[in-house]
This record gives C-alpha cells, sequence and structure tokens, in this order.
C-alpha cells in the first residue's frame, strides 16, 4: 500500500527518481516503488498505488481532493501548450467544473445513457459487418466503433467506416496528450517555468515535448470544435484492443464464452441489452478485459485544494495526487496471478458473480468518469456481438504458420 510521505524533511533526489523510470511503462516502476513522493522542485506528486488509500482520499475526502493541478503546473502547461485549455477535465474544481459536469450528468447518467443502446447496438453491427469485410484492418474497425456511436449521438455525423480524417486528428492528438500528462513528463515544467518552455524553439536539443506540442496544437484546430467526450470515448476503442488480444491469447476462455451466447442466445439472431443478465462469463470477460490491461493505467491527476492529514503525513495544498489504477489492478492480494487473463476470478466458489465490477478503472471520488455508463455499455455490446458472431484467431503467414501476437501494444493509448 500506499502512504503519501509529505511530512519528511528532504524531499527525494528528482533526478534519481526519475533515472530510475521504466520510461514507457511507469505505472510499474511507480509500483516497484510502494511508496511513491517525487519533488519536482516545485509541486509534490503523491502516487497512490493502494485502492483503499485512494478511496480514503479521492472519495472519503472527496471535497478537499477534486481539484486538478494549479497555473503555473503541469498539466495547466500541457493544456494551454497542447491547445487542449478547453476540455473540462483539466478545470479546476470551481463553477465553471461544476457546470460542464451537470451537463455531462444530464447527457451520460445512468439511466440518460439506456437511451443511446439502440444506436450502440446498430454500430457494433455495422463493425461486425466492417470487421467480415476488412479482416485485416481490425483495430482501425475497433476504432470507428466509438467515433461512430459518440458522432451520431452528438452530431449525427456519420464517420467513414476507416480512416476518417477527424477520427485520426482526434486519436493521435490523445495519444500525444497522454504521454505528456505523465508526472516523469511533468519535470521539464517543473525545472523550467512555463513562459521559457513556451519559447524554446522546436528544433532546440531535447525539445521533442515542443515538437510534439506544436503537432497537437494543430491537429487540435481540426478537432477543438468536437467535444471531449468524444475523444474519451476512443478510449474504449483501445479496451476493445485488449480483448481482441485476450482472446487471440487464450482461445479457451473464446470457446467458453461463444458456449454461453449459444446456449442463452442461440445461433440464430445477434444478443442484444437484454441478455446481459443471464450471460455472468462475458460479463466476467467485460471485468477482466478492463482489469488486466487498463487503458488509462495512472488515471487523471487529482490535486488537493487546502493542506491535509492522513494517518500520521502531511499533505500540501496543490499536491497532485495520481491513483496509480495498474497497480490496483495487479495488486496480487485481491487478483492473483494478476499478469493471466482469468475472467473466473470475479465468480465466487458457488459459481456466481462476485460484486468486483474494477470500479477504479474509471478513477475516484467527484471527477470519477462521466461517461462510464456509456462506455461500459459500448463495450459490453462489441464484446458480446463479436463473440456471437466471429471467431478470433491468429492470421497465417504464406506459409500458413501463425503470425506471433505483437503484445506491446497491449498497455493502451498511453504507450
Ligand atoms: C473504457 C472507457 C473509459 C475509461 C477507462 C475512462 C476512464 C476515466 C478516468 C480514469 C478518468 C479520471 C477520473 C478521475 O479523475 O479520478 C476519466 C474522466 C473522465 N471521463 Fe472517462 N473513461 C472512459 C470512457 C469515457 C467516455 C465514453 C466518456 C464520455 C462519453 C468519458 C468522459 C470523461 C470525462 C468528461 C472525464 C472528466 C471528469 C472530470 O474531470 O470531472 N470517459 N475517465
Amino acid at each position: 500500500g500506499c502512504k503519501p510521505r509529505i511530512d519528511q524533511q528532504v524531499p527525494l533526489p528528482v533526478l534519481g527518481n526519475v533515472l530510475g523510470f521504466n520510461s514507457k511503462e511507469p505505472w510499474i516502476t511507480y509500483m516497484e516503488w510502494a511508496k511513491v513522493i517525487i519533488y519536482p522542485f516545485t509541486q509534490p506528486i503523491i502516487v497512490v498505488n493502494s485502492e483503499k488509500v485512494a478511496n480514503d482520499l479521492l472519495e472519503r475526502r472527496a471535497s478537499n481532493y477534486s481539484d486538478r493541478p494549479q497555473f503555473n503546473t503541469t498539466h495547466l502547461c500541457v493544456a494551454l501548450l497542447f491547445g487542449w485549455g478547453f476540455t473540462s477535465i483539466f478545470f479546476n474544481y470551481g463553477n465553471r467544473w461544476r457546470l460542464h459536469r451537470r451537463l455531462f450528468q444530464q447527457a451520460f447518467r445512468a439511466d440518460a445513457a439506456l437511451t443511446y443502446r439502440p444506436v450502440q447496438l446498430r454500430k457494433v453491427h455495422q463493425l461486425l459487418a466492417n470487421l467480415l469485410e476488412t479482416p485485416g484492418e481490425s483495430f482501425d474497425c475497433l476504432q470507428m466503433l466509438s467515433a461512430a456511436i459518440i458522432m451520431e449521438v452528438t452530431y449525427r455525423y456519420d464517420p467513414a467506416p476507416r480512416h476518417d480524417p477527424l477520427v485520426m486528428a482526434v486519436e493521435r492528438t490523445a495519444d500525444i496528450l497522454i504521454k505528456a500528462l505523465r508526472p516523469e513528463g511533468a519535470v521539464v515544467f517543473s525545472v523550467f517555468p512555463f513562459h521559457v518552455v513556451r519559447h524554446i524553439p522546436p528544433w532546440f536539443p531535447g525539445a521533442d515535448f515542443k515538437r510534439k506540442a506544436n503537432e497537437c496544437q494543430k491537429l487540435t484546430v481540426d478537432v477543438v470544435e468536437t467535444p471531449f467526450q468524444y475523444t474519451k470515448q476512443s478510449i474504449s476503442s483501445p479496451t476493445l484492443k485488449v480483448f481482441i488480444l485476450a482472446m487471440l491469447l487464450y482461445p479457451d476462455v473464446q470457446r467458453k464464452a461463444q458456449l454461453e451466447i449459444d446456449s442463452v442466445v442461440g445461433r440464430d439472431r445477434l444478443p442484444d441489452f437484454n441478455d446481459r443478465p443471464p450471460l455472468p462469463y462475458i460479463e466476467a470477460i467485460l471485468r477482466e478485459t478492463l482489469r488486466w490491461h487498463a487503458v488509462g493505467p495512472l488515471g487523471v491527476p487529482h490535486a488537493i485544494t487546502n493542506v491535509d492529514h492522513f494517518e500520521g503525513y502531511f499533505t500540501p495544498k496543490g499536491a497532485i495526487v495520481m491513483a496509480n489504477i495498474w497497480a490496483m489492478s495487479h495488486n496480487e492480494d485481491k487478483y492473483s496471478e494478476s499478469a493471466e487473463f482469468k475472467p473466473e476470478r470475479f465468480f465466487t466458489p458457488d459459481g456466481k458473480l462476485n460484486n468486483d465490477n474494477v470500479g477504479f478503472i474509471f478513477g475516484f471520488g467527484r471527477r470519477i468518469c462521466v461517461g462510464r455508463h456509456i462506455a461500459d455499455a459500448t463495450v459490453w455490446a462489441a464484446i458480446v456481438s463479436i463473440l456471437a458472431a466471429l471467431n478470433i484467431e491468429k492470421a497465417k503467414d504464406e506459409q500458413g504458420i501463425d503470425v506471433e501476437v505483437n503484445t506491446q501494444w497491449s498497455t493502451g493509448v498511453g504507450t
């Protein structure tokens, strides 16, 4: 578990911490450190590895832990530099955020999300047709599913089945931004003030982030009119890519799921949302997909409004708190053999689904993901429909030998 260790007298040396990083998968380094605090010159960052501590701080003390990092800190700098100041995800905990949040809730709360089900099913059925027509481009098809749903719901805009320019621009900006938001990316903004960073020319040695920022800013001009939820919806696509990977690597799980669908739904129609309760194994596959390779391994950072004390430690005003969702989903005490894809872990010994819906995947407290109901329904509908209609198998090369699966991408949008 992690305890915020804020009251120690001597901050840990920044470089020491940063050099020890697994920069491709920093959440794993944080998890290994177990108790973490990074002091990049100005602002402490607390990485919480424990689900219990995250609940104690971000849920139970939500009124104090619901801000986002303040002006002159990494995230606002990133938002401004990268042209993403418009998104409510970065808003400070105040009236502007409250208004946005209320509007989001009206559109996406649990009962409102039910009204999108017909669109979700229709788009999932289009996905099946796309997958059959272009099996070699299955990831592009998955990417389009989420985009197609949110664009239809919001604008009645029907993007091209593949390579839609707007969708591609959003995917690219999200990818750049998520990388920039990691704490180790924070160091550059902590060492140099924002006005200095802003004026570093893109050709300057080591200024790769600046080139990325420029690219992101340019792309963002194309997408800035598109609501933020559209980008967030695209997170459902990586989730589906993780599902495809799991089905390739665990064919027994795939067969078991297909048997369940055949016995409940039969073979002469596609499943719909009424079939959800009697398909517990599909439910377990959905949960395991969200858990196995969380697509937002470090969530979105919170910030502390006022000084606080927690279990003997002092947490300063403005400190950044990051929930290490990766560490929580790979907590061996809760999920033994956590690297394995095992839907069975979500069943009680008497064969019933347990109560663990891996809710922490969607964050904590008042900043919890507002799109979780719609995301959950989209991913469920896609998983069950793909399993009902298709077999997921490794591609074969010219000699008819299985092409090995590249698992590198599977750690999600941010890698
Ligand atoms: C599998 C898909 C998704 C995952 C795993 C996910 C995860 C997350 C996480 C971890 C956060 C940060 C929560 C926190 O600060 O504690 C978040 C915030 C947010 N999500 Fe999602 N999300 C997903 C899909 C969606 C969708 C489909 C939408 C919109 C329709 C959406 C809209 C948002 C918004 C607006 C926020 C910011 C909330 C705030 O700052 O008040 N997300 N999401």
